[in-house]
């Protein structure tokens, strides 16, 4: 039997749904045909900022393996909420991609003329680009990642930020003109990576997509999750994490950024990769307790 795939319908989104299709096929021998699905994140205009943070763009494929309509969906990580869904399992986490973002213009941030406009709906890429560069006139803009550069092109915006790992995904490197490094920039938790999620009572499709999961990429993103969830912020938070896996070990990176950029936490801890919900939590609580609260409370409001 041919194994439905759920996808949603843009080009970032059919690319990586094929490549895992390809890789189960090659893994399994499994056939597995693509179902495009249209989500809420793909239709509301909505500043995600608004509606980000509760599954807009998970959701509908979520419905569609419940009522078996598809086997298994690929979403984009950063994109799932961190609490659990009823009846759904996370069955594989395939190897990351590059997790950093890439701004897209005419030249690299210090180079920008004053006062540039930068493109971005995300309270994580608005705080940290006016902490490097207060000067910036910095724009919600919403879209999929080709109608953002298109926005570039046209001139409405002189750049914006984006992740690399889509641009890789959508084939436009040629737009990037700075990667961020992590010390400039943290990324989403979970930025860059995959999620093969299928219905818990599917024992048998669990096992197959287990094929698929990699256990380091596995350890970073649930230390980046686990921190993310522990200071009850959304995706549409200010908050940036990143784990690097070395040596066996999870380095793992996390920052709240005030709204203006001024004032950020940003902590680090390091630890065992079978122990990485205890990390990403326990960094959490550190940043907690040096008042990450009140300040993702002042970006939001
Ligand atoms: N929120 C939209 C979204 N979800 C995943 C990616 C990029 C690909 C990834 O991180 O895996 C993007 C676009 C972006 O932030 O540029």
């Amino acid at each position: 039997m041919i194994l439905k795939l759920g996808t949603r319908r843009s080009l970032m989104a059919m690319t990586q749904s094929g490549l895992v299709a390809d890789e189960l096929t090659a893994r399994t021998g499994r056939a597995v045909e693509l179902v495009g699905v249209t989500t809420e994140g793909d239709v509301s205009k909505a500043q995600l900022a608004q509606i980000g943070g509760t599954g807009v763009f998970v959701n509908g494929l979520r419905e569609r393996l419940l009522s078996g309509e598809i086997d298994f969906a690929v979403h984009s990580l950063k994109d799932l909420p961190t609490g659990p869904a009823e009846g759904i399992t996370l069955a594989a986490i395939p190897p990351r991609d590059d997790p950093r973002d890439a701004l897209c213009g005419p030249a690299k941030l210090a180079d920008l003329r004053r006062g540039a406009r930068i493109g971005t709906g995300s309270p994580r890429r608005v705080a940290q680009l006016r902490a490097l560069r207060p000067d910036l006139d910095v724009v919600p803009i919403r879209g999929n990642a080709d109608t953002r550069l298109r926005k570039v092109t046209d001139g409405e915006v002189d750049a914006v930020v984006l992740a690399f790992a889509g641009l890789t995904r959508i084939d436009r490197l040629e737009a990037v003109s700075e990667i961020f490094e992590p010390d400039q920039m943290l990324p989403a938790p979970g930025q860059g990576a995959l999620a093969v999620e299928c219905r818990s009572d599917r024992a048998d499709l669990i096992e197959l997509l287990a094929t698929l999961d990699h256990a380091p990429t596995r350890a970073a993103v649930t230390a980046e999750r686990m921190l993310l969830a522990t200071l009850e912020a959304g995706c549409s938070a200010p908050v940036g994490a990143y784990a690097a896996w070395y040596d066996e070990i999870v380095h793992l990176t996390g920052v709240v950024v005030g709204y203006d950029g001024e004032r950020q936490i940003r902590l680090s801890e390091s630890g065992s990769p079978d122990d990485s919900e205890r990390l990403g939590r326990d960094l959490a609580l550190r940043m907690l307790a040096e008042g990450a609260d009140q300040l993702m409370g002042e970006s939001t409001s």
